[in-house]
């Protein structure tokens, strides 16, 4: 029986593990799962979450991002219980241009705005169908049915890749995202983070919006399917400091209340129910470093296909490189020793 273990039980991990053959031995390694309190190293957790393409990404990168978007798409169609939900999203942009918008033509839904529909001192704008995740309840959902197949998990803290040679695999997949930058036998130094301070609301709102400003001003909310939305306002690239600040939440709801009045109808903290409150980061390998990692390798002896360093995030590239991740496996499996496939 062919043998795989996947070090990360976040998005990444869990929907790589979705897509390896049910007649495989799969054991998910990781520090934190889906039902775990929530964790700042564990960024999953956290997230919008909203597929959101990505304007100037590599061939690589867009073929890794639509592949998501139908996987998200297909769950979200056919499965009431899984936190996902198709709904509108809307971007209004004060710089860039429409035509690096590669996407139009791939998903559902999509138009640019029409000039009487943008507000000053907006240039343009596009609106399309998306899927919004509730990224707690969608974990969960996708733990339980890989545990139904058959999936071990095992809750291991590992320094090095090598630390998981004994546990008899033909392949191992590492997924450990933002732990890449350190972990021996990865040590991904062109990994870096982006800071997000964020807000999560109770509040019932079944659309998607961002506002992308001049100078940095950044808005976006996403209603999730669980009653609750993710309002975000802050993204520094390079940055993982992790203090929440005051004046931060509070222009959060400032350009909020003035770019979505209707939706965000007061600017103060006190006219909102706030279910929590954080400064995080996720790490992402940027484009002129290759995008999102996604490869085999030999390390310490080990074969290791490696997962992690999405650029937008793990969501929107979720299936996109689960499936990448399965067609590495199926390549490498047939050079598998005959007894590997008893
Ligand atoms: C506030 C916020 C908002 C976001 N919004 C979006 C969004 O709207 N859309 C989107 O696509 N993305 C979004 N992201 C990004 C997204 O959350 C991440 O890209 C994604 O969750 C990364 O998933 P992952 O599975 O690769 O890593 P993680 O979720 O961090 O999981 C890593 C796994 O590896 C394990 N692990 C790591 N190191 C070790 C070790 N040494 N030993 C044992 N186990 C280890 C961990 O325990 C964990 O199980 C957002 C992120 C944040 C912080």
């Amino acid at each position: 029986m062919v043998k795989v273990t996947i070090l990360g039980a976040g998005v990444t991990g869990l929907t790589i593990a979705s897509q390896l053959p049910a007649d495989y031995k799969v054991t998910i390694v990781g520090k934190h799962f889906p039902d775990d309190p929530n964790d700042f190293d564990y960024a999953s957790h956290w997230a919008g979450a909203c597929w959101v393409g990505v304007p100037k990404s590599s061939a690589h990168d867009r073929k890794l991002q639509l592949d998501s978007y139908a996987g998200l798409w297909n769950i979200a169609s056919e499965h009431d219980d899984a936190g996902l939900r198709i709904s509108e999203v809307t971007e209004i942009m004060e710089f860039g241009s429409p035509d690096d918008i590669w996407f139009k033509s791939h998903i559902h839904g999509f138009r640019y705005l029409r000039p009487e529909e943008l507000p000053e001192p907006a240039t343009w704008g596009m609106t399309y169908k998306s899927i919004i995740i509730s990224p707690p309840v969608f974990l969960k959902w996708l733990n339980t049915r890989l545990d139904a197949r058959g999936v071990e998990f095992k809750r291991m803290i590992v320094q090095d890749l090598n630390d998981l040679k004994d546990l008899g695999h033909d392949i191992l997949i590492n997924a450990s995202g933002a732990s890449s930058k350190h972990l021996l036998g990865v040590a991904d130094q062109t990994l870096i983070p982006c800071r997000l301070q964020s807000l999560v609301i109770q509040k019932d709102w079944d659309k998607g919006f961002i506002y992308r400003g001049k100078d940095g001003y950044y808005f976006n909310i996403f209603g999730r399917p669980d009653g609750t939305c993710y309002v975000g306002g802050f993204k520094d690239f390079g940055v993982d400091d992790r203090n929440v600040y005051d004046d931060q939440r509070q222009t959060i709801l400032t350009r909020g209340h003035t770019v979505l009045p209707e939706v965000i109808t007061s600017d103060q903290p006190k006219d909102h129910k706030i279910l929590y409150d954080i400064a995080t980061s996720y790490w992402l390998r940027p484009q002129e470093y290759g995008g999102a990692r996604i490869e085999m390798e030999v390390v310490g002896g080990q074969k290791v296909i490696h997962a992690y360093g999405q650029e937008a995030g793990g969501f929107t590239y979720s299936f996109g490189m689960a499936r990448a991740a399965g067609q590495l496996v199926a390549e490498y499996a047939p050079k598998l020793p005959v007894s590997s496939h008893l």
